[in-house]
């Protein structure tokens, strides 16, 4: 068997051309989605997604702002500009790029978010509600990635879905969001005992952990639907996920690849929680 490849950036783009017309709605009622993105540090990376994300909001009509500081920038400052944000009506979305420099805690600066401008998803709040079923802000890449298997037409209900990873922004929402549609879920991670006899069980896998090649054909199931959530970078320097695409291809029944996978998925999800949150927005004003 040869796995068809899964498209993140093409879903992306068709998810991206609903929410132009749904931007376009709201603009001619008289309200344009704001995203304040905050970004500190020099990290190459964090500035590159930022960019991309930057792009995308334009590129659908969503107004967004950029607070680039530097690394020396303290946790009082940040704490101090979040909370304006969150009293700035024209914004409808805060984002903090992760990760932040060592000396300010994450946990303090999610958690000063207003849950309701919370368009990452990682206030416990949100992380709550998403766990009791209730409506919420999803994770991008989680919600990524059940927006993928939804658009393959991927049965989620029943199936054992195994994730590797347990991270708080990938592996932990990821099981749930999967948990939440009926399936049966199993977490892997650093101290799981023989990783290939869990893995093997899976009809979907999804893989978070950041390690180059931890996946491979000896681990994956005949037929199984593969997501791979790694951005790493092999040997010469090129962009790779956790999975050794080549060889599970060949074993899976779907996969994604990396790039063009999850990634442009998770900066499409961004985009649909700011819009979720503008719409939102308007709502409790007609209350
Ligand atoms: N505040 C947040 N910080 C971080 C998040 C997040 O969801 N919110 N996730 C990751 C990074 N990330 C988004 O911020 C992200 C990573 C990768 C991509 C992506 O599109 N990757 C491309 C390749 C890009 C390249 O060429 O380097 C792809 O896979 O095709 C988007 C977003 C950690 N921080």
């Amino acid at each position: 068997m040869s796995g068809k490849i899964i498209d993140g950036k093409e879903i992306a783009q068709s998810v991206r051309n609903t929410l132009r017309e749904e931007v376009s709605k709201l603009e001619s009622n008289g309200t344009v989605p704001g995203l304040a993105v905050i970004l500190v540090g020099d990290d190459q990376a964090s500035k590159t997604y930022v960019a991309n994300k930057q792009k995308a909001c334009a590129e659908i009509g969503i107004y967004s702002v950029l607070f680039d500081y530097p690394a020396s920038l303290s946790q009082q400052e940040l704490l101090t500009k979040i909370d304006e944000l969150n009293q700035d009506d024209a914004i409808h979305g805060i984002l903090v790029q992760l990760p932040l420099p060592a000396h300010i805690q994450e946990k303090a600066i999610i958690e000063a978010i207003s849950p309701e401008k919370d368009v990452d998803g990682f206030h416990p709040i949100n992380i709550g509600r998403m766990m009791t079923g209730q409506d919420a802000f999803l994770p991008c890449t989680p919600y990524g990635i059940m927006v993928m298997l939804e658009h393959i037409g991927c049965e989620i209900a029943g199936n054992h879905v195994v994730v590797v990873g347990r991270s708080n922004i990938v592996g932990k929402p990821s099981g749930q969001l999967f948990l939440n549609k009926s399936a049966t879920v199993t977490y892997c991670h650093s101290k799981t005992k023989d990783l290939a006899y869990h893995t093997k069980q899976a009809d979907i896998l999804v893989v978070a952990v950041g390690k180059k090649d931890i996946i491979t054909a000896a681990h994956v199931k005949e037929g199984a639907v593969v997501i791979d959530v790694g951005m790493n970078r092999n040997e010469e320097g090129k962009l790779c996920g956790d999975v050794s695409f080549n060889e599970v291809k060949e074993v899976a029944s779907y996969i994604t690849p990396v790039p063009k996978g999850v990634g442009p998925m998770t900066i499409a999800m961004l985009l649909e929680n700011t819009v979720k949150s503008a719409k939102k927005s308007i709502a409790l004003q007609d209350a």
